[in-house]
């Protein structure tokens, strides 16, 4: 279980120590259990990583040993002590068997299924060692499962969530994945989904994700395009500010007669030169953008023309690529630095994400459902960028490639990339529980950065890609030979720059907000289940003032001892995982490890059922009788008398289609005013019959009070409310939904 490392520095070594003694002591401890099992007080049994001598052999298995196979299983029966795992997770195996469960072994198939899924998780990476160590016999535990063959089953841990059949689980089964989580753990999904985060919180999710566009929805391809022009446009500002600042630097050399500096300058004049009113445009539009995020331009008419034409933008982007990727010269360029200085700060305040871009204006396509690194590609032209979409074959099929800014400016280590995967655990999705890890660790890039080239061996720190490369000679020999540090390697690292602190400060409480704020947007679309529970594992990348980005969000993350701290931190993990999910069910105040509770709704209280499934009270708009429901009314006699009214108009029932429509009272009074209120007061969440309910108001909603995801409100017909209500209450039961309408024009 434990691998060597190819090279090991000091802590490396030290680790690998501990994990050598750990694994003795598991195994002492397993002995002992063994002993005790033999006086029949304690009940426990020996893990895969025990040595072989101490394994119980076929030959073992002499009438005593079915004896008390068969004591354990009936035990762990009555306890509800049953597991199943499909995919090579014996750290979960060992621990779960160390608390006295026995597995029940899935069918073949469903474990074979795993190799040859490529799905968006990154678990696949897992070494086929120790799969082939699990074959490895272990008579006794054979003969139990073959026991408990029958029984159900408590406790499943799957590499992927359709291992088993969902639909048929039972309450007090537990398993290790959600439902539909793909809304934030696809890159697609979390590209859309971040979006939404203004229904929920008042942060920007520009302020932590990257901007990314999905290519293949046209009204985004079209936000991606403006959006790479107007890059280009603050990328050479930059550009010509870097260059002044570049140009001062070397005059100081030039004093001091550097000859390689002069060597560079006669160079430099060989390039050709670029009008100075490429910077001029490039001003403009930044003025233009800034006045729109002020509103400045909504009263302009929809005939004012565009600042530039599609020629003009092509001859624009043409001088900028040849000032960015050719190093060309901007005509005077120096009389621009102090109007391009002032620009970038007025910019600075208004977008996020001018920290994360550099001068080249390079994007990163991905594809949308894939893991590992595999078919992602940097670039820096437009055309380019489209061209590589629209050409790849795949690229019809798939529809879910996304196309995200690149981190140019990304914190270093030694002049190398990394990027952090931090773990957290998700209990429950209503109310929202989750639970950070405290430890992380960092992935290097074999190669050292530079932008001079988009290979994938220098931008792309997948442990996947970089494992089958070599360390560049000119990376820092602090850099391991696996590519791989533990957080503690990653502060000491910080601590020798004077920025310890910034690790508690910034990246930690960064990344718990990037976490919280990506689960809030996805949770109106995830399918909660009681007894579920999920890990994940969230790819984060720190910009150079160490702020964290989150790059993606992985279903199933690799649990491969594939380095000495994979081995280390993945089996942490996975066993603190265990110590959440199991011991503290029974045990509230037992240790849970390294997980920290970060984040817990307040729970929402489930109304109480009164026989009546939805309740509409209200004001109706001026003008009732447009008012029109399509909801079946109630005879007077079925309200209670709480409810019954001498308005309560009741219209006409919907023709009634597949199944019947729920009960509903409908209660409205007539108002003097323009505007009315209407007050929902739903009933158990669970009631199907909610999702029939349905609304056509001639009105535009103009606010709810206490809602969710309601994004279409603005739309002119409620029917597409109803829409909104029916995805709300599942979801999230509330006990009233206040919605204020507004009295539309009086139609002729
Ligand atoms: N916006 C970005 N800016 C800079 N680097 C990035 C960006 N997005 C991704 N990367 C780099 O590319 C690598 C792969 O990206 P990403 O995690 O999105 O792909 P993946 O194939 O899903 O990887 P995995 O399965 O390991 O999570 C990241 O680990 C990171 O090093």
């Amino acid at each position: 279980m434990f691998q060597s490392c190819e090279t090991v520095g000091t802590n490396e070594t030290h680790d690998m120590v501990s994990l050598g003694k750990k694994a003795t002591d598991s195994a002492k401890a397993v002995i002992l259990s063994l002993e005790k099992l033999q006086d029949g007080r304690e009940y426990s049994l020996p893990c895969p990583c025990i040595p072989p001598e101490i394994r119980v052999g076929l030959s073992d298995l002499n009438p005593s040993s079915v004896k008390l196979a068969k004591s354990l299983v009936e035990k762990a029966v009555k306890m509800h002590k049953i597991f199943a795992i499909q995919g090579p997770y014996p750290v979960i195996r060992a621990a779960l068997r160390a608390r006295g469960w026995i597995e029940q072994r899935m069918p073949q198939q469903v474990q074979q299924r795993q190799n040859s899924d490529s799905r968006s998780n990154d678990a696949e990476e897992d070494n086929s060692e120790e799969t082939e160590k699990e074959k490895e016999p272990d008579r006794l535990h054979s003969l139990m499962s073959r026991l408990v063959r029958n029984e159900m089953v408590y406790f499943y841990w799957t590499n992927r969530r359709d291992a088993i059949c969902t639909n048929s689980l039972q309450k007090e089964q537990i398993v290790n994945h959600f439902a539909k989580a793909g809304s934030f753990t696809t890159k697609a999904g979390l590209c859309v989904n971040l979006r939404k985060l203004h229904w929920f919180d008042s942060a920007d999710p520009d302020s932590f994700f990257p901007r990314c566009y999905k290519l293949a929805a046209r009204d985004e391809k079209h936000a991606f395009i403006e959006d790479y022009r107007r890059t280009a446009c603050t990328s050479l500002l930059k550009y010509v500010v870097e260059k002044d600042q570049h140009i001062q630097w070397n005059e100081i050399c030039q004093n001091f007669q550097d000859v390689q500096w002069q060597k560079k300058q006669s160079k430099l004049h060989c390039k050709p030169l670029v009008p100075s009113e490429t910077v001029t445009t490039a001003l403009k539009v930044c003025q233009e953008y800034l006045e729109s995020l002020e509103h400045g331009d909504i009263d302009k008419s929809l005939e004012t023309p565009q600042t530039l034409t599609q020629e003009q933008w092509e001859g624009f982007l043409n001088s900028y690529y040849l000032v960015a990727h050719g190093r060309a010269q901007i005509e005077r360029s120096g009389n621009f630095v102090s109007s391009c200085k002032a620009m970038l700060q007025k910019l600075e305040k208004v977008c996020p994400q001018l920290g994360i871009d550099g001068t080249q204006n390079i994007w990163i396509i991905k594809p949308g459902a894939k893991s590992r690194g595999r078919g992602i590609k940097c670039e820096k032209r437009l055309d380019q960028i489209l061209r590589l979409v629209s050409m790849d074959s795949t690229f019809i099929k798939e529809s879910k490639w996304v196309v995200q800014k690149y981190i140019e400016k990304p914190f270093l280590v030694h002049d190398t990339k990394f990027d952090v995967r931090q773990w957290f655990l998700v209990t429950d999705w209503n109310p929202l529980t989750v639970w950070f890890y405290k430890k992380c660790y960092l992935r290097f890039s074999t190669q050292p950065y530079s932008l001079d080239t988009l290979d994938s061996s220098v931008h792309l720190c997948n442990n996947s890609i970089q494992k089958h490369l070599r360390p560049s000679h000119q990376r820092h020999r602090c850099i391991p030979a696996h590519n791989m540090w533990l957080d503690d390697q990653f502060k000491a690292f910080l601590a020798s720059q004077g920025k310890e602190a910034l690790w508690e400060t910034v990246v930690v409480p960064g990344m718990k907000t990037a976490v919280i704020q990506a689960l809030l947007t996805a949770q109106d679309l995830i399918e909660s289940r009681k007894n579920t529970f999920e890990l994940y594992g969230a790819d984060f990348m720190l910009d150079f003032s160490l702020h964290p980005w989150l790059i993606e969000i992985n279903a199933s993350p690799t649990m491969a001892p594939s380095t000495c701290v994979t081995a280390q931190l993945c089996t942490a993990v996975q066993e603190d995982t265990l110590r959440v999910v199991l011991d503290r069910r029974v045990d509230r105040s037992a240790n849970t490890g390294d997980f920290q509770l970060i984040y817990r709704q307040a729970a929402v209280g489930v109304p109480l059922y009164i026989g009546i499934n939805l309740v509409v009270e209200g004001i109706a708009v001026k003008h009732s009788r447009r008012f029109q429901c399509l909801l079946p009314p109630l005879k007077s006699s079925q309200l209670p008398s709480s409810k019954r009214c001498g308005a309560v108009k009741e219209k006409e029932p919907a023709p009634e289609k597949d199944k019947p429509l729920p009960k509903v009272i409908q209660k409205a009074q007539e108002n003097k005013t323009s505007n009315s209120e209407a007050t929902l007061s739903p009933a158990l969440p669970s009631e199907p019959s909610i999702s029939r309910v349905a609304f056509h108001l001639p009105v535009t909603v103009l606010s709810v009070d206490g809602g969710s995801n309601f994004e279409h409100l603005s739309k002119k017909h409620a029917e597409v409310q109803y829409h909104i209500l029916d995805m709300w209450w599942q979801y999230q039961p509330l006990e009233k939904l206040k919605i204020t309408f507004f009295q539309p024009e009086e139609e002729e």
